[in-house]
């Protein structure tokens, strides 16, 4: 597999043969769940390692020096970041979270097929899970790609992040105008950016961003607003028409 390992070799990190069956095996439970339940574009092989292993691991590699991490993956879909990042490291804590039921099922009985113990999915809205007393402000990292406009996943995300721990947005192109809206969600949530990460993914070349948000300061308890509300009217937001990239990754 000489494929895997250039691109293992760029991200600095390597899966040992329990890790790398691992993902074998999650890829032919996507690519057969797909069929069922719509999970992923990426069904080719070599795409899926690029975009969906690779990229969920590279915005989170630079933690991976900590140990015993407790992280939240917030609108995980089929499990990325999360499933690659729980893989590749079982001494951490990984809760997966989505609200779509039949991708919560699918997450959990992968994990069961993978027979990944340091991870577990819940169902819910991050708006709803992050006012809960055992996940408020519970988390040494939150993880969230491709779910929203990056000062709505702050909102999302940060509330359940501890004061000194940090989030990860995982973006595809990256405007100023983003990182202006994000500084002033951030200034409202405790938290402020910590690094704009910018790079191509390994063979594609695709633009990605990772934004690394540190939590400085406990949240009002006000945040997340109601279901609906960070989407509606998003934190920080200025004046006029969004640009088109803010969805997408
Ligand atoms: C485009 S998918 C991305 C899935 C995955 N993170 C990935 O990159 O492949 C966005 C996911 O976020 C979930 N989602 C959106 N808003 C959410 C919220 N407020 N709380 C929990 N999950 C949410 C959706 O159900 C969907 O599965």
């Amino acid at each position: 597999m000489e494929y895997e390992q250039s691109l293992w070799q760029e991200l600095g990190w390597q899966p040992d043969s329990e890790q790398s069956r691992q993902f074998e095996r999650l890829y032919a439970l996507v690519i057969a769940g797909n069929s069922r339940l719509n999970l992923t574009r990426i069904t080719d092989r070599e795409e899926f390692w690029e975009k969906h292993l690779w990229d969920s691991l590279r915005g989170a590699v630079s933690f991976f020096e900590r140990k015993d991490v407790s992280a939240i993956d917030i609108g995980s879909g089929a499990g990325f970041p999360g499933l690659p990042i729980a893989i590749a490291r079982p001494d951490w804590y990984v809760l997966l979270l989505d609200s779509v039921r039949k991708k919560v099922g699918f997450i959990a009985s992968t994990l069961q097929a993978l027979g990944v113990t340091n991870a577990q999915a819940l169902c819910g809205r991050a708006e709803e899970i992050a006012h809960r007393r055992d996940h408020r402000e519970s988390y040494d990292l939150a993880v969230l790609r491709a779910v929203a406009p990056a000062n709505v996943c702050a909102e999302y995300g940060l509330p359940f992040v501890k004061v000194g721990g940090g989030a990860v947005l995982y973006r595809g192109n990256w405007e100023v105008r983003e990182e202006v809206e994000l500084a002033r969600a951030c200034a409202a949530l405790g938290a402020e950016i910590a690094e704009i990460d910018a790079f191509e993914l390994p063979v594609s070349r695709a633009v990605r961003h990772c934004i690394v948000l540190n939590k400085t300061a406990p949240g009002l308890r006000v945040f997340p607003r109601p279901a609906g509300l960070p989407v509606q009217h998003p934190l920080g937001a200025l004046e006029g028409e969004p640009p088109a990239s803010e969805q997408a990754h």
